[in-house]
């Protein structure tokens, strides 16, 4: 079966390229490209049957509302998600009980990967650390990838049985140990020439280590993307994470 696909914010760095990536796989149809001035009734009228979501966190929310209660499925890697955004989208998936949706914070096998490996590393070291870096265009602070891995870390701490990390800082500027998610300090880092990165550093007596990412280019998204795809139309309710549809 063709799946009819659209991708929402067609003109951006990652929409642009998710525009060729649909229509370059065999069986997908790219039915509409919608950019900020588009009516969300072309989803409708070409008869979607996936949405590929990657906008700004300013927008997300309605074209998750319009898509999620006409049972359109949507795949989006948007970022700037909290607990309050996920807590509305799940209710607006229990109303529109047969639709899928995906929110991956990133779609590089690599990234993805990484996160696993931080996840697992997690529980042997006392201290860990975040820096996220990314080009000078990006909204959201710390990075979707950077805050999901942190929470990751954070929770498998916690089901081993580690103690909060302690921070001797008593002087600092504001900011100067970066970002507090879920005790894990995350440090963000904005540089034009830079697509998206990421180190993890562990710390114990006498070792550390590091767990870096680099995205060069936004193909690395793509194959991710066409996986949610794919994958989302037989899943109903929410996905979060990419791994979900990977054999990790
Ligand atoms: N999960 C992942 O693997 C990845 C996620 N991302 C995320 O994807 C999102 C987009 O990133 P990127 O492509 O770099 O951003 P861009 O700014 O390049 O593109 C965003 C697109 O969305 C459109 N848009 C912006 N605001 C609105 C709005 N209020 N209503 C409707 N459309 C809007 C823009 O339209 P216009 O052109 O008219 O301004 C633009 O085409 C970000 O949240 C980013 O973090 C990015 C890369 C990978
Ligand atoms: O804005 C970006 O570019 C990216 N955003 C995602 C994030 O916030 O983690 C994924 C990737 O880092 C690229």
């Amino acid at each position: 079966m063709t799946l009819r696909v659209a991708v929402i914010g067609a003109k951006g760095r990652i929409g642009s390229e998710a525009v060729k990536a649909v229509e370059a796989a065999p069986d997908m149809e790219l039915v509409a490209a919608l950019g900020r001035d588009s009516e969300l009734s072309e989803l409708t009228d070409a008869r979607v049957d996936v949405a590929v979501e990657l906008t700004h966190p300013d927008a997300v929310m309605g074209n998750l509302d319009f898509c999620l209660h006409r049972g359109i499925h949507v795949v989006t890697g948007t970022t700037g998600w909290t607990e309050e955004r996920l807590a509305t989208v799940d209710g607006w998936l229990a109303e529109s009980p047969a639709t899928g949706l995906l929110i991956a914070p990133n779609f590089s096998i690599g990234a993805v990967l990484g996160m696993q490996f931080a996840q697992k590393a997690a529980r042997y070291f006392e201290s860990v650390e975040i820096v996220e870096l990314h080009h000078d265009r990006k909204a959201d602070a710390p990075s979707g990838t950077a805050t999901r891995t942190a929470q990751l870390i954070a929770a498998a701490r916690e089901a081993a049985g580690r103690a909060p990390q302690q921070d001797p800082t008593t002087h600092a500027l504001d900011g100067a140990r970066g970002a507090d998610v879920d005790g894990v300090p995350v440090h963000a880092v904005r540089l034009r020439g830079l697509l998206a990165h990421q180190e993890v550093l562990f710390g114990d007596t006498g070792e550390t280590l590091t767990i870096r990412h680099d995205s060069l280019h936004h193909s690395c998204f793509m194959p991710g993307i066409l996986l949610g795809v794919r994958r989302i139309v037989d899943r109903p309710g929410l996905t979060l994470g990419l791994e979900h549809f990977l054999d990790l």
